[in-house]
This record gives C-alpha cells, sequence and structure tokens, in this order.
C-alpha cells in the first residue's frame, strides 16, 4: 500500500512552467494545496538517472527533503520509434547536447526548442521519405515525503512526429506531436482537450484512483 497525502501542502517539483499550468490544472478539482518549486526557490537537481522512473523518484525526493513537505515530479520525454526511442529521457538536453557537441564552450541555457524539434525532424529526413512517424510521449508521476515514502505512476500517449510544427498553446514538443486518432497538434488542439489525452493525464489518473480513490 503506498502512503496517502493527508491534506498537508503538496510542493509541485518541476521548474517546466507549462508542466506546472498542466499539473495544477490536474490537480485542481481534488483541493490539494499546492506550492512551486519555483515560489519555493528549490534548486533543479540534476538529472542523472537513465529512466524516467529514477529521475522523477530523484527530483521528487530532492524536493520533498528540501522543503519538508510531500512533492510532486514528473519526468517525461518524447520517444520517437525510427530514432530507437531517442531523445527520450533526454528530451529536455537533446538542443544542448546536440549542440554542445557541435560546438563545446557554447552556452545553452536558453533552450530552443525549434532547434531541438528541428533535429529529430533531420535524422528522420536522413532515413528517407517513408521513415515511420510514430512516436510516444511518456510520463512518470512520482510523489515523494520527506521521511522517505515515495509513489510512482506512469503514462503514455502515442503518436505521430509531425513537421513543420504547427499551434502556438501548450510548450515543449507539443507543436509536432499529433496524438493517435486526431489530425492537430497538441499545440493546436489546447489544455483542455490535451487534458484528457495526454501522457501527463494517463499517470494522473493513476495517480487519482491510488491516492483519491473515494473521489467520484
Ligand atoms: O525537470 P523539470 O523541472 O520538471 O522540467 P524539464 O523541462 O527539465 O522536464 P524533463 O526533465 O521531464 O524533460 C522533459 C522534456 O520533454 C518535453 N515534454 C514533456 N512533456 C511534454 C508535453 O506534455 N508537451 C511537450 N513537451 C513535453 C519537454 O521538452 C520537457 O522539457
Ligand atoms: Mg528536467
Amino acid at each position: 500500500m503506498t502512503r496517502k497525502l493527508d491534506g498537508s501542502k503538496l510542493v509541485i517539483a518541476t521548474h517546466n512552467a507549462g508542466k506546472l499550468r498542466e499539473i495544477s490544472a490536474l490537480l485542481a478539482p481534488f483541493g490539494v494545496d499546492c506550492v512551486s518549486a519555483g515560489e519555493l526557490g528549490l534548486p533543479e537537481p540534476e538529472e542523472t538517472g537513465t529512466t524516467f522512473v529514477e529521475n522523477a523518484l530523484l527530483k521528487a525526493h530532492a524536493a520533498a527533503k528540501a522543503a519538508g513537505l510531500p512533492a510532486l515530479a514528473d519526468d517525461s520525454g518524447l520517444s520517437v520509434t525510427a530514432l530507437g526511442g531517442r531523445p527520450g529521457v533526454y528530451t529536455a538536453d537533446w538542443t544542448e547536447r546536440q549542440w554542445f557537441e557541435a560546438e563545446p564552450g557554447k552556452d545553452y541555457k536558453g533552450r530552443d526548442w525549434y532547434l531541438a524539434m528541428g533535429k529529430v525532424e533531420g535524422l528522420l529526413c536522413e532515413k528517407g521519405p517513408d521513415v515511420d512517424r510514430s512516436c510516444r510521449f511518456s510520463c512518470t508521476l512520482a510523489i515523494a515525503w520527506p521521511e522517505g515514502d515515495e509513489a510512482v505512476y506512469e503514462g503514455r500517449v502515442d503518436g505521430t512526429f509531425s513537421w513543420p510544427p504547427r499551434g502556438t498553446m501548450g510548450f515543449g514538443y507539443d507543436p509536432v506531436f499529433v496524438p493517435q486518432g486526431r489530425n492537430q497538434t497538441f499545440a493546436e488542439l489546447g489544455l483542455e482537450e490535451k487534458k484528457s489525452m495526454s501522457h501527463r493525464a494517463d499517470a494522473f489518473a493513476k495517480l487519482v484512483a491510488d491516492q483519491f480513490p473515494d473521489t467520484p
């Protein structure tokens, strides 16, 4: 049995504004008292794990320990089938890594998502016009308590990598991700639609079933 949230404040342990917006919207109906890592001035831990689960747990435990409160972290990414699952767990620093290899010493702090998406497109194009464009967004949500307890929930959504980018809503790779069964990208569909079908929503549904089982 996993430990349950008991009404104390919950730290949303992310430094990504897009994720914070989505997690806040998903949590809203459950009356959880939330505070973000940014509001608490928590440092951004180095993500040294090799899986989404490892990194989500690492971020949740770091925040829970620093804040003395339960913390919810999210590790997520886009895995492209034809690229052997890349960028996957390295989605956030894909641009930094690619450019670092090209030009060591350059400052990559301002992540440029357009470049990162273009890099994926470039690698797909190298494989020819009939390349398999299927891909998947994965999301692992982890809750950690200051005493060391933890709970993990995994979600995913399958789709297609679409080029050029379309839409202005959402964040990160949303403009190039078309979920299965739809024609629009997540960035065109917007928060409400995305909330009903995303990798984050899938993981969150498992969190709700476990943490808030009595909610109708
Ligand atoms: O670690 P935190 O502070 O939560 O923020 P981050 O941006 O570094 O997040 P990750 O380490 O989990 O990296 C995941 C990256 O995958 C991308 N990503 C994850 N979920 C996404 C979504 O719903 N829509 C678009 N891109 C997403 C986005 O580029 C993220 O930066
Ligand atoms: Mg990160």
